[in-house]
């Protein structure tokens, strides 16, 4: 891996509040242009974890390298280069969409050029909500205007705090679109944190699960998904009566199928577990004190 890929390297992170050890050695890394989806269960310390590396909150110990740089030493010109897409913020009610934007883009014309304000008001789906002023938006679109001021200045990494909250399905698409725009052609890193498995499944390269205060799995959808041997399902007819059948392994059951009666199915259709599937497993099995031993790690 060459060193100036490595955008995110996350070395036995710890965080403490109080008496309560939040993260308790989470460690991983991200390239340039990966998207990564950091899930776990509600207080498993996501937004924690995200925070530390924005430089928002100091960490109780550990190594956390950002854009090459430790955030909690770092200066205005690393902090252009991040991209923050925080929960929800509900700031700048009486500004206009476009102004808006346009202003906060000049905040980072000193350190790298910002997006053109009318092609980001588009390609965030705003165009015809550009004259409005903020406070007259949707959620759904208050959630968009939320992205584009978080992409606003090109940044190389962006922080996603469960972006999609509140989409109706064309705006989920068009925003799942941007995401891939972002990572293929800006070569944007994303490190972006959902309770939507679906969503994470079609976006992320990678995805990490944090549980425990650990990073208890890391690989593809399809590496968890094998790692867990998660069933999946066939489905055929013969002779007019239909069949479903969950396995482990479907492709050995489809062959045995096809030698058995040959020309007589019908309908086939195998569906593999999904992420939420695989995502169920891991929780219920690490809370269930065998991810304690069974340390499940999956890099590419
Ligand atoms: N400022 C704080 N002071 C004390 N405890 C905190 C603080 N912030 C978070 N915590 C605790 O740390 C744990 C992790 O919280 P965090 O918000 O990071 O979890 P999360 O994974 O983002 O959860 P969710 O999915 O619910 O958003 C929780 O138990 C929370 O109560």
């Amino acid at each position: 891996m060459m060193g100036d890929d490595l955008v995110l390297d996350v070395r036995d992170l710890r965080m403490r509040y109080g008496t309560n050890d939040v993260l308790k050695g989470v460690n991983f890394h991200a390239c340039r242009g990966e998207v990564l989806a950091l899930l776990g269960p509600n207080g498993a310390g996501k937004t924690t974890t995200i925070e530390i590396l924005e430089g928002f909150r100091m960490r109780s110990a550990g190594e956390v390298s950002v854009l090459g740089v430790d955030p909690a030493h770092a200066d205005e010109a690393w902090r252009a280069r991040l991209g923050v897409v925080l929960q929800s913020w509900r700031d700048h009610g009486k500004w206009r969409v476009r102004d808006l934007l346009a202003h906060i883009g000049s905040f980072y014309e000193p350190y790298q050029k910002p997006w053109d304000t009318d092609e980001l008001v588009e390609a965030v789906g705003l165009t015809e909500h550009a004259r409005k002023r903020v406070m007259s938006l949707s959620g759904g679109q208050r959630r968009r205007l939320d992205v584009a001021v978080g992409i606003v200045g090109r940044p190389d990494l962006l922080f996603l705090d469960e972006p999609t909250v509140g989409f109706d399905p064309a705006a989920r698409r068009e925003f799942h679109d941007l995401v891939h725009r972002l990572s293929d052609d800006e070569d944007t890193t994303i490190l972006l944190t959902t309770h939507d498995l679906a969503e994470a499944e079609k976006l992320a390269d990678r995805i990490l699960i944090l549980a425990g205060g650990r990073v208890i799995a890391d690989g593809s959808a399809d590496q968890l998904s094998l790692q867990m041997s998660t069933e999946s399902e066939v489905k055929w007819t013969l002779h007019g009566q239909r069949y479903v059948h969950a396995t482990t392994e479907a492709t050995k059951f489809v062959h045995d199928l096809f030698k058995q009666h040959g020309d007589d199915i019908g309908d086939l259709e195998v569906r593999r577990g999904s992420l939420e599937d695989t995502y169920m497993a891991m929780v219920v099995a690490f809370e269930s004190g065998q991810a304690e031993r069974e340390f499940v790690e999956v890099t590419r």
